[in-house]
């Protein structure tokens, strides 16, 4: 039996020590200011076992990691239906790009590239007000994690607004096509909030947890979606979660993984644990360097992998 909380602080040993860490991302100027030096790691086992090293407790900007969560509150919505408006294949381009959109008549290849999650958060908007919405999402973090204290950082949501002229075309493109419902800068301001939701490493594998157990928050615990739900958006985290580098997440650590700009990175061994990492800097395809790498060797230390036998 592997000692996880031994190699849970091996690993962030290890990464502590690391010379090449990647890029902080530039292009959400608050993020560029965030020491790439930091990495935290939290293990959350099925049995409940929370095993955490490194800055695990300090909170960063989850930003993409978020839309595994939209996506399950949109789901809840309107159902299977959603597969209407967003696919399920992976794209094979940059989380941001815009290239499919054309000739595939607006409507993005999954719920994990920016355009994809653009329409996620236009069926969470549902004719509310914007702040109704992301209050909603808010409330089911704070309900997965079990933890109130998480909130969202109005500065990363506001330099979001003021400089994110992909996700604002991206958000246009889509209305054009009739796949955008509400006023682009309504669903915008729901997208840009659900990213700057700020969690460290501990809350964010609690609230992996029920894609680790078939849709259940615990063991014994309530439902949160049902296992089918679960299986599927844990598909979609290993076939999408990672963009352009889905294929190599899979190939190198082996789960279900959805990564964020912000240097996180959500992972889930199902019926084993429910995984969060966080390092700052970012390889080429705006995933965390060290990040990837931690779970690489969590993996093969494990035997999580779920290629494994
Ligand atoms: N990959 C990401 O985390 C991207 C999220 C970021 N808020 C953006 O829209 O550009």
């Amino acid at each position: 039996m592997t000692d996880i909380g031994r190699l849970v602080r091996d690993i962030a040993d290890e990464m502590r020590g690391a010379e090449e860490r990647g890029q902080v991302a530039t292009y959400i100027p608050p993020l560029a200011r965030i020491d790439p030096r930091r990495f935290g790691l939290c293990v959350v086992t099925s049995d409940g076992e929370i095993h955490a090293a490194g800055d695990s407790e300090e909170a960063f900007s989850i930003q993409s990691v978020s839309k595994v969560f939209a996506l399950t509150q949109a789901l809840g919505k309107v159902g299977d239906t959603l597969w209407r408006r967003v696919g399920r294949e992976p794209s094979g381009t940059p989380f941001n790009s815009i290239v499919q959109l054309e000739r595939e008549h607006g409507v993005p290849r999954n719920p994990f590239i920016n355009a994809g999650a653009l329409v996620v958060a236009d069926i969470n908007l549902a004719g509310h007000e914007p702040r109704v919405a992301i209050g909603e999402l808010l409330r089911f973090m704070r309900y997965l994690a079990d933890d109130d204290s998480i909130i969202i950082d109005e500065t990363v949501a506001r330099a979001e607004q003021t400089t994110g002229f992909r996700n604002i075309a991206l958000a246009n493109y889509m209305k054009a096509f009739g796949n955008i419902i509400h006023a682009p800068e309504l669903t915008l301001g729901v997208y840009f909030h659900q990213c700057a939701i700020a969690m460290n490493c501990r809350q964010l594998a609690m609230a992996g947890r029920f894609l680790m157990h078939g849709g259940f928050y615990a063991p014994g615990g309530a439902r949160v979606v049902s296992a089918q739900r679960a299986r599927r958006i844990n598909a979609l985290m290993l076939t999408c979660g990672h963009y352009d580098a889905s294929g190599d997440f899979a190939f190198r650590v082996g789960l279900p993984g959805k990564s964020g700009v912000g240097g996180g990175i959500l992972a889930i061994a199902p019926g084993k644990a429910a995984i969060a990492v966080w390092s700052p800097g970012l390889n080429a395809n705006g995933n965390s360097l060290l990040g990837t790498l931690a779970l690489e060797r969590l993996t093969e230390a494990t035997g999580w992998s779920v290629f494994a036998r």
